[in-house]
């Protein structure tokens, strides 16, 4: 546990932030690099607690993969190269890790049992067990394999046609992946569009994908050739800064390089409907993803209702926008994001109680939040819930508190964005 006291910042924000890799894409660099032929170059890798979850993991199975800070050289040989782990292999809190790699050992010939930390072992891991039983994986463990710790023997799997009962990157991600090794061809049909850089990034190396609006299908038995890879900046983690500008009268921020996949802008999209000055700079396309510079100032911003096929667009923002929307005149709505509730912590419950102890007018519902603007925030012990979103959603409500905010433990930024406050002190003083 460590206890981090915040104290409101009495100046604008102002300068300019290189946020660190996407966590996404950082981590199907290693899965892919590691079950590919040949040497992939990652740069720009996240050096996050998650992702070296997952660089553990693989190297656990006998994959040589070098590290130099944010550079990775990951040397290939291909899935029959993988020797099984003689002890069961931690997840940490990766969510991302856990779906995946379910997908990619439940058709490899191996014995694996992986094991997470105290908030992954509550989240659901039926979405994605079910779908691969379908296909013939052997998985087992509490709740007839709902929840980790779990067992894979990887076995012959079948393809099959999945239709995606949630909106879910990962599950579409296990089913695709578990599709690779499979007899046949793999097709999972979307409910609407989730973050697509499992079928970018498989391009990328190689693997023949057809993708059909919803419908992406995947011929069993190819093989992955290594390419080199150059991460974009994580929006997830960029969102933070772009709230805190929105927020803090008279900042001006500009986040450098940040990925701007249209399956993950919905932040902006948010931004500019609630009147906020935002442009994007020097736009670009680099190793298949769009990046660009996102340049924020600070104006007052009127409330707007999020729904619908946006929410998968900033799932992972919904906490950040949560704190903008008390500072947006009006009731922003948040609706059909019942997903929130098996992330790290159940968000909607976590992201009410902080902000309301912040003196914040906020309504839980099942699948989403009211929140009443504007609201003048007041200081408050607040507890970190283990969940890095939440500790960092916190400390940028924190800029514009009456009084000092004390977070009872900041160890979960590790997670996703272990230089979070570095970087704010750096466009702070
Ligand atoms: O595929 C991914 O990398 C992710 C997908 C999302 O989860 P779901 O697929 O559960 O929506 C997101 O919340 C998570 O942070 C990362
Ligand atoms: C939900 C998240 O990640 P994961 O599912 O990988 O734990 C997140 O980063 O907000």
């Amino acid at each position: 546990m460590k206890e981090r006291i915040l104290q409101p910042i009495g100046n604008p924000l102002h300068g300019e932030i290189e946020v660190p890799g996407d966590k996404s894409i950082s981590h199907r660099s290693i899965m892919f690099g590691s079950l590919a032929h040949g040497t992939t170059i990652v740069e720009h890798f996240l050096n996050s607690e998650d992702c070296l979850r997952t660089v553990n993991i693989f190297r656990s199975m006998g994959v040589s993969i070098e590290q130099k800070e944010s550079t990775l050289t990951i040397y290939g040989e291909g899935p029959q190269s993988f020797t099984e782990p003689v002890e069961p292999l931690y997840l940490g809190n990766s969510g991302t890790t856990a779906r995946l790699i379910l997908g990619i050992l439940a058709g490899l010939p191996l014995f694996t049992t992986f094991y997470g930390d105290r908030s992954l072992t509550k989240r659901p891991m039926n979405r994605v067990v079910e779908p691969l039983r379908l296909m013939g994986a052997s998985i087992t463990g509490r709740s007839q394999g709902n929840y980790l710790p779990l067992s894979v023997e990887g076995k012959t799997l079948q393809a099959i046609h999945y239709h995606l009962p949630v909106k879910s990157a990962q599950v579409k991600s296990a089913v695709l992946l578990a599709g690779l090794f499979a007899n046949g061809t793999t097709t999972v049909t979307e409910i609407s569009p989730t973050r697509n850089h499992t079928e970018s990034m498989l391009q990328a190396f190689g693997v023949e994908l057809l993708n059909n609006g919803l419908d992406i299908s995947v011929r069993g038995q190819q093989t992955l050739t290594a390419t080199d890879i150059y991460v974009p900046g994580d929006i997830s983690s960029a969102a933070f800064f772009l709230v805190a500008a929105a927020i803090v009268p008279g900042s001006q921020l500009k986040l450098l390089h940040v990925g701007l996949n249209e399956t993950r802008t919905g932040i902006i999209d948010v931004l500019q409907a609630m009147g906020a000055d935002i442009t994007i700079e020097r736009e670009e396309t680099k190793g298949g993803e769009r990046i660009g510079d996102i340049h924020i100032r600070y104006k007052e911003l009127t409330a707007t209702i999020i729904e619908g096929d946006m929410i998968p667009r900033l799932i992972d923002e919904i906490p950040i926008i949560a704190l903008l929307a008390t500072q947006a005149e009006g009731t922003t709505v948040i609706k059909d994001a019942a997903e929130l509730r098996v992330k790290e912590t159940d968000r909607i419950q976590a992201v009410t109680e902080t902000l309301t102890n912040l003196g914040a007018k906020v309504e839980e519902k099942e699948d989403g939040l009211l929140i009443h603007g504007r609201s003048k925030l007041h200081g408050n012990r607040i507890q970190s819930y283990h969940d890095h979103r939440m500790v960092m959603m916190a400390s940028i409500a924190s800029l514009i508190t009456t009084s000092e905010v004390v977070i009872n433990d900041i160890s979960p930024i590790a997670t996703s964005y272990p230089t979070f406050y570095a970087d704010l002190k750096s466009v702070s003083e």
